[in-house]
């Protein structure tokens, strides 16, 4: 049966490799993010097929704009009845704030249900070397806690970090807050351009609250078995 707590990102641009995955990944997996190649090729269509097939969605979008673009484009999103939203933390906490008050009165004032709302901190294939190169000074987890308490107090939901920040993330911003991990391999499996990883009984140890993970199951020979064995690591932490 499906972990919750996993998210299978369907990272394809043709519709038909979509469908054939999550036919035979079946009931293991009950939530799917949709990212910028599969949205941009396809569009709304993949979120109307999965949402057919009693799917979740985690639109994954990372808007990142001055905030009246941002907060506007969230509404529009928001219309798709999707369950989570993401944006970029460093767009600033008025961004941020804007973006979800803007989020919560446009659903209100609509009727439709309001997706959750979380802010990438620092992306999971950045390294110490890309992050000095961007002109950093502090190290990575101190900014992606910064980061992680500036989105609370603007009021979102929670974070995307990668595992190795879950923990300080969990004790600065509490049990409540969400913490979606992607950077999560599990043993043997290929890295890829991911940089900051942890298997994924580690990111839940840590304090994730959910698991992104794409080609560890999408790529694998049998992703069913691929999935199941990662549901089965996961399920030892509850
Ligand atoms: O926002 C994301 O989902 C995201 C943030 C981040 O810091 N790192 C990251 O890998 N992701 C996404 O998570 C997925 C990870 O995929 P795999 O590396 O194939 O497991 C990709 O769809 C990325 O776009």
């Amino acid at each position: 049966m499906a972990d919750e707590r996993l998210i299978v990102a369907l990272d394809f641009h043709e519709m038909d490799k979509v469908q054939a995955l999550v036919e035979n990944l079946g009931d293991c997996v009950s939530y799917y993010k949709v990212g910028m190649e599969l949205f941009y090729s396809v569009g709304v269509e993949v979120i109307t097929y999965l949402k057919q097939q009693n799917k979740e969605v985690f639109l994954d979008l990372k808007l990142h704009d001055i905030p009246n673009t941002a907060a506007r484009g969230l509404c529009s999103l928001a219309r798709l009845g999707v369950s989570i939203l993401n944006v970029h933390a460093s767009g600033s906490y008025t961004m941020m704030k804007t973006a979800i008050d803007q989020l919560r009165q446009e659903t209100a004032r609509t009727g439709i249900p309001c997706p959750k709302l979380i802010a990438v901190t620092v992306l999971t294939s950045i390294d110490q070397t890309d992050w000095t190169a961007i002109g950093q000074k502090t190290n990575i987890q101190e900014q992606v806690v910064r980061l992680a308490k500036l989105t609370k107090q603007a009021g979102l939901d929670g974070v995307v970090a990668s595992p190795q920040e879950a923990q300080a993330i969990r004790q600065a911003c509490g049990e409540e807050f969400m913490i979606v991990t992607p950077g999560v391999r599990p043993s043997g499996v290929a890295t890829n351009d991911q940089s900051r990883i942890a298997v994924p009984m580690q990111a839940l140890k840590n304090g994730a609250s959910h698991l992104v993970i794409g080609r560890p199951i999408t790529a694998a020979k049998d992703p069913h078995a691929a999935a199941l064995a990662i549901i089965k690591e996961m399920e030892m932490v509850r």
